[in-house]
């Protein structure tokens, strides 16, 4: 080839390079249009790009002189804040502290307050880093001391104060559309129990996950805390507290403040959807059964960690080397019976039901391979006052008398002669699985035990990875609801810590709602979530005990349990369509175009071209 047409084709090359960027540009990040400039600009939050301004943007946004001159390309941007991250981690020597993973929280919720774009970059891209900061273990601590830390606020509080307003107040929120609300009243936060007002900070963990893990809009979240005063002494007590200082209103004075929240959101935005969050269980079912036939709403304890723990069961299952039909026939030890266990054993018991035939035989016959172990020890039909969500569970007197059991027997007790395939915690109580409970369960009659130490934050596990390989065996399959490191077990072996946590299905499950369109979250969408995670884990995976996914594909695994819950909307008529694609639309895509559709709708943070109008 000659110089000369060597160069007019490099020339041309460029050319379609040029056009290309120059089309993606268009296609990609239509400008935005804003009504302000300066510093305006910079103290915006959503609109704010902080160094990565271009110098044409500072020309036009009256920006020139107002930052350093040197432009920063988003990467740059990126490694210097990571900079400042970093050096806390050099600090801590001695591996992560309280007081450490405080200041990052500080670092990421500044970051968020000045440039809402880049903190969701940065989330996005060191998620496995960051989950832990702005989700459990940390938000714990976050709620625990958020009288302390808060700032500025986000997010609307509804108090037991506003009865009668909150109809009109709901309009003090600027978004004219919320797509996702995650509330609670801050009665049991984690395990940590009830933290009133300063429970908001879950809210906001959760809805950082919706937009790392799902796309959601970060303009189109909203937590809410709905604030009817706490029943925790020393807050009571506290006078830098930031609530209510009265007792909990209860009964038909909390049922009556919760109905007007539910009204007036839904009033404002007729297609939003409400996540309940670590509601007490005493209200948590009512609650969820009060209103899940009239709004668009789900209950994540209850409902998100039921379909977790099936997919993570089916997961132990596959690990011994059986078929996923063979689940009916798994022991299973549960420790906890609040609105998280309950769920749990609500959704299992269906589970292994449809596989025996889905009749009220095969129901019977399900509800045999449960033993459900509360504060008070075994459940059994002689419980006094038994909690009637907990009564289907109720062991029966005669068939744990051949068992060698009673009312009452303890945890170990229970495991020692059941020997349980499985033993899953959701207790709120860290290191309930003793040394001895661990013991018993060596007794086990599976090849391969499975442990769940579900609760949060990290200190209420109810037993440690190494604890579990150590004591029970190297076969073992764990997980735990707040991140543990794997353990390393000598010989190049590596034991494998699952991390069990709604955060697997939730994010998905609120897309899939919203894109579906479906007035109501139904039994069948969720239970499609469940085994779209389940089937998510390859042969290969589980084998290894490896019985969740990685965090770090959490968007992918968002992505596809958004799809098969509107796959499951569709099939059972729920579907209305969303925005541009109505219900004809929606039901005219194939599984793939299915997932495009939900691709699609995510959003990205990425810098918008701004142009400024006048008002
Ligand atoms: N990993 C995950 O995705 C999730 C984990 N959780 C965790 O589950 C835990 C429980 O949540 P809820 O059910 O709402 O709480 P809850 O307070 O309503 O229920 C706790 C249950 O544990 C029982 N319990 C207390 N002491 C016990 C003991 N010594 N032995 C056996 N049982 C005992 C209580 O009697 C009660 O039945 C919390 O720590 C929460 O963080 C909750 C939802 C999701
Ligand atoms: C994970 C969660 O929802 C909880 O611990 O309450
Ligand atoms: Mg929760």
């Amino acid at each position: 080839m000659s110089n000369f047409n060597r160069q007019i084709r490099l020339t041309s090359t460029m050319i379609r390079g040029l056009q290309y960027r120059y089309f993606t540009t268009i296609e990609g990040h239509r400008p935005t249009i804003v009504h302000k400039q300066g510093l305006d600009i910079l103290h915006d939050p959503w609109f704010n790009k902080g160094t990565a301004f271009s110098m044409t943007e500072r020309d036009r946004l009256e920006l020139r002189g107002l930052l350093p001159p040197n432009v920063m390309s988003n990467e740059q941007q990126i490694e210097r804040f990571m900079a400042d991250l970093k050096r806390l981690e050099v600090q801590a020597r001695d591996g992560p502290s309280d007081t450490n993973s405080l200041a990052k929280w500080r670092i990421l919720n500044r970051l968020h307050d000045r440039n809402e774009t880049m903190y969701y970059k940065v989330l996005i891209a060191k998620i496995e880093e960051y989950a832990p900061i702005v989700y459990t273990p940390t938000v714990g601590l976050v709620c625990q001391k958020y009288s302390g830390l808060f700032r500025r606020p986000r997010g609307m509080y509804f108090s037991a104060a506003d009865r009668g307003e909150m109809m009109s107040m709901v309009y003090n929120w600027p978004a004219e559309q919320v797509d996702m609300i995650v509330v609670t009243d801050g009665s049991r936060i984690l395990g940590l129990g009830d933290l009133g007002v300063q429970g908001i900070g879950i809210a906001i963990g959760k809805l950082d996950l919706y937009v790392a893990a799902a796309g959601i809009n970060p303009q189109r979240v909203l937590p809410i805390m709905i604030d009817v005063g706490t029943n925790n002494e020393a807050l009571l007590k506290d006078p830098l507290y930031l609530g209510l200082q009265q007792h909990r209103l209860d009964g038909e004075e909390y049922i009556a403040v919760i109905d007007e929240f539910m009204e007036a959101v839904f009033t404002r935005w007729p297609h939003v959807i409400v996540q309940f969050e670590d509601f007490q269980s005493k209200w948590a079912f009512k609650l969820l059964q009060r209103y899940r036939n009239s709004y668009r709403m789900f209950n994540d304890d209850v409902q998100g960690t039921a379909g977790v723990a099936i997919a993570g069961l089916l997961g132990a299952v596959r690990a011994q080397g059986r078929p996923m039909i063979d689940f009916p026939k798994q022991k299973i030890v549960v420790a906890g019976a609040g609105s998280a266990g309950i769920g749990v054993l609500n959704a299992a018991r269906k589970t292994m039901a449809r596989m025996l035939g889905n009749n009220e035989l095969a129901f019977e016959s399900a509800g045999s391979q449960f033993w459900v172990v509360d504060a008070k020890g075994l459940i059994t039909e002689e419980r006094e006052n038994i909690d009637e969500d907990a009564k289907p569970f109720a062991k029966k007197t005669k068939e744990i008398g051949r068992q060698g059991l009673r009312e009452g027997a303890s945890l170990e007790e229970v495991v020692r002669e059941v020997k349980p395939d499985v033993l899953l915690g959701l207790s709120a109580v860290g290191g309930l699985f003793s040394k001895e409970v661990l013991e018993a369960l060596k007794g086990s009659t599976s090849t391969r035990p499975a442990i769940f130490a579900m609760s949060n934050p990290t200190t209420n596990a109810e037993c440690t990875p190494e604890e579990a390989f150590s004591i029970v065996g190297e076969n073992v399959i764990f997980a735990s609801g707040s991140p543990f490191a794997d353990v390393d077990l000598g010989n190049g072996h590596i034991g494998h810590c699952n991390q069990g946590n709604n955060m697997y299905l939730f994010p998905g499950i609120g897309l899939g709602v919203l894109l579906s369109g479906s007035r109501i979250v139904s039994d069948g969408m969720l239970q499609a979530a469940a085994e779209c995670l389940a089937a998510y884990m390859t042969e290969e995976e589980v084998l290894k005990g490896v019985i969740y996914p990685s965090i770090s594909s959490i968007r992918d695994i968002t992505k596809q349990v958004a799809a098969a819950v509107i796959t499951e909307a569709i099939e059972e008529d729920l579907a209305e369509g969303y925005r541009e694609m109505d219900a004809r639309e929606l039901r005219k895509l194939n599984k793939e175009e299915i997932l495009k559709h939900v691709e699609d709708n995510m959003w990205n943070p990425e810098y918008p071209t701004l142009i400024y109008k006048k008002d």
